[in-house]
């Protein structure tokens, strides 16, 4: 069956404190999922397209809940598979009451590293439109670097185009390692969504003009450039275009805000759009996702994009 975009990633369980405070005086966690890459392979179901997700996760509990879950979204999880003798990954998030706060990580070894270049089957990508990478996934193992490249390789050699999100975690690596990594697989990206720290730190500039210069001569066909509350910049075929932010009603959790803007994207993308409605688009998903806690709770059906956009009514009783 075709499939709009296929993503490779690890996913955990993410908890979040009750109460804000020190981590080790925090009594009652709330349980939910979190993983770059399945929130965007999640958001890009909710809006209507099919979806599919390369990982390896443990033979357990939260493993089996977190594949549950993911094929409950709709999502194809047929490269989905439980590792016997590795813990699901787990992350817990600290919040301070100044709204500081830090993520600590319970993913070494993920079990994603068990997969191998070989894990990675052709016929999968030959029925994909997009492949999503982000830097994530390579940041966890060397052979989870070897698993991104072959992923590439098999991408291009059946015409399937490659977007990539660097995310750049640097509890998971060194600014230096992530850079040395990162650099060398954006000849090879289609759709680059990244935030203008991330460019700084892969392409040594601050500068938008510049960045563009370089992933223009790199080859890379969109450059999009998230900028949080600020919204974002994209180029394509020789227009830069900046996109105002979204309002958001009322902040109350950034995490994920990126993941829903690539799905948006993605989704733009998919349709044909015009470079000015797919920022518009993926602005007003991103804008959505800071309004709801958690990961992935708050990435919107179409509909309710839709009816954000103003352009279907949203009958509330
Ligand atoms: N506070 C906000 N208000 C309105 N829109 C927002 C806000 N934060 C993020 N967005 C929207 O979401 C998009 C993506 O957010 P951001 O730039 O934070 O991505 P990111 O750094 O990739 O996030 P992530 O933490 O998920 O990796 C922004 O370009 C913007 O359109
Ligand atoms: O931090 C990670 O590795 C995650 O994948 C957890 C979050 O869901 C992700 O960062 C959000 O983009």
């Amino acid at each position: 069956m075709m499939k709009d975009v296929i993503t490779i990633g690890d996913a955990m369980i993410a908890f979040s404190p009750s109460s804000t405070g020190p981590l080790k005086f925090v009594q009652s966690f709330e349980r939910r999922i979190g993983g770059a890459e399945l929130n965007v392979a999640i958001g890009c179901a909710r809006l209507g397209l099919s979806s599919g997700w390369i990982s390896r996760l443990g033979k357990d509990e939260f493993g089996q809940h977190i594949k549950t879950f993911a094929r409950g979204e709709g999502i194809d999880t047929t490269e989905v598979g439980l590792v016997e003798g590795y813990a699901t990954s787990l992350l817990f998030k600290e919040l301070m009451a100044s709204g500081a706060g830090r993520t600590l990580y319970y993913r070494k070894p993920s079990p994603t590293e068990t997969l191998t270049p070989d894990d990675l089957k052709p016929d999968y990508f030959k029925q994909a439109k997009i492949l999503h990478l982000t830097g994530i996934f390579p940041a966890l193992s060397q052979m989870n670097v070897e698993v991104t490249k072959r992923a590439i390789k098999l991408a291009k050699e059946h015409g399937v185009k490659i977007a990539f999100d660097p995310n750049i975690r640097l509890r998971l690596w060194s600014k230096e390692e992530a850079r040395q990594t990162l650099f060398p697989l954006l000849k090879d990206v289609d759709i680059l969504l990244a935030g203008d720290d991330e460019l700084e730190l892969l392409l040594g500039t601050s500068s938008h003009d510049e960045v563009i210069k370089q992933t223009v001569e790199m080859g890379i066909e969109y450059t999009i450039i998230k900028r949080g509350e600020n919204g974002s910049i994209g180029h394509y075929n020789g227009e830069t275009l900046k996109a105002n932010p979204v309002l958001a009603a009322k902040v109350v959790d950034t995490v994920g805000a990126g993941d829903g803007f690539d799905a948006g994207f993605l989704y733009g993308y998919l349709q044909g759009w015009s470079l000015e409605k797919m920022l518009l688009f993926a602005n007003t998903i991103g804008s959505m996702v800071v309004e709801v806690i958690g990961d992935n709770e708050g990435l919107p059906y179409l509909e309710e994009v839709q009816a954000r956009l103003g352009e279907i009514e949203r009958i509330e009783r």
